[in-house]
């Protein structure tokens, strides 16, 4: 099975092109996307697909196998897999993921690939989250011992957003493993501690939902950066800085975000494990 792989900003996937293989069951996506027994990698991107409401389907795997409703920097890298088949040229086009339809438009195959990446909302019935239908903001929860104060968003997969000073890495690996299995999310989420520099950048160290620490997400980015503009905090053009570069975010008024970041190829690996 031959896979490609590029990454957006450290943030790894294999391109699965249904026309070269059938998606692994969910053991096997573990296997491909295992570090030491596998090939290594953020997940798995399943397209082009057909699709009725959009120019292409893209279904987002993560490495312990489950289906993510969105990723901003799988969208990307799935975009430049489409623009470096011919299959899109610089004009604007649509994918349909299970997160909703996004629009995107290529500038730069490597430098500036744009997506709009859907509204973000802060309700806890969208998001989910348990509990009564309120806006998910600023709230307090218990793990590992600890209060966390936190606010919640989705923009097609869930968010849970921890405030604080200064963020590191070792918090989002001691902390972040409570919060994605926290049982107010009742389908898991997404953390991401968010360190607000000034009114144009932010830096963020994340935890992901089926794939541990990584070194960016997109949407993360957008969920971190959206409560970052419902707190005021923040204007509406932000940089967003993670340990694997930047990412340029623009939110309107209400909530719809738009990204622009790099694509890299790393090189094709073909897959013949023998277990
Ligand atoms: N792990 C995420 C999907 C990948 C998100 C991230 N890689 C991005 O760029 O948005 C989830 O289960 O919702």
């Amino acid at each position: 099975m031959v896979f490609q792989k590029y990454h957006a900003l450290g943030n790894d996937y294999f391109v699965l092109d249904p026309s070269s293989g059938e998606l692994p069951d969910s053991k096997g996506i573990e296997l491909v996307c295992h570090r030491n027994f596998g090939l290594g990698s953020d997940g798995i991107l399943y397209g082009p697909l057909p699709s009725e409401v959009a120019d292409f389907r893209l279904r987002i795997l993560n490495p312990d196998g489950s289906e993510a409703e969105k990723s901003g920097n799988g969208l990307r890298i799935f975009c430049r897999y489409l623009h470096d088949r011919g299959e899109v040229t610089d004009r604007p086009f649509t994918v349909e993921t299970e997160g909703g339809v996004v629009s995107a438009c290529i500038h730069d195959a490597s430098e500036s690939i744009e997506v709009e990446m859907g509204k973000v909302s802060f309700s806890s019935q969208v998001i989910p989250v348990n509990g009564e239908e309120r806006e998910v903001i600023q709230e307090t929860l218990e793990a590992n011992g600890q209060k966390v104060e936190f606010s919640a968003a989705t923009i097609g997969n869930p968010h849970c957003v921890v405030l604080r000073d200064k963020v590191s890495e070792q918090e989002a690996r001691d902390l972040g493993p409570h919060l994605e299995n926290h049982p107010l999310f009742p389908n898991r989420t997404n953390v991401q501690f968010l360190e607000v520099i000034d009114r144009g950048n932010i830096r963020l160290e994340i935890w992901e939902r089926g794939a541990g620490y990584t070194l960016a997400s997109g949407s993360s980015s957008s969920a971190a950066a959206s409560v970052a503009r419902k707190l005021g905090l923040v204007d509406s053009d932000v940089t967003v800085h993670m340990p694997g570069g930047l990412l340029t975010l623009s939110i309107s008024d209400d909530f719809a975000v738009r990204m622009t970041g790099p694509v890299r190829l790393i090189g094709e690996l073909t897959w013949t494990p023998e277990d």
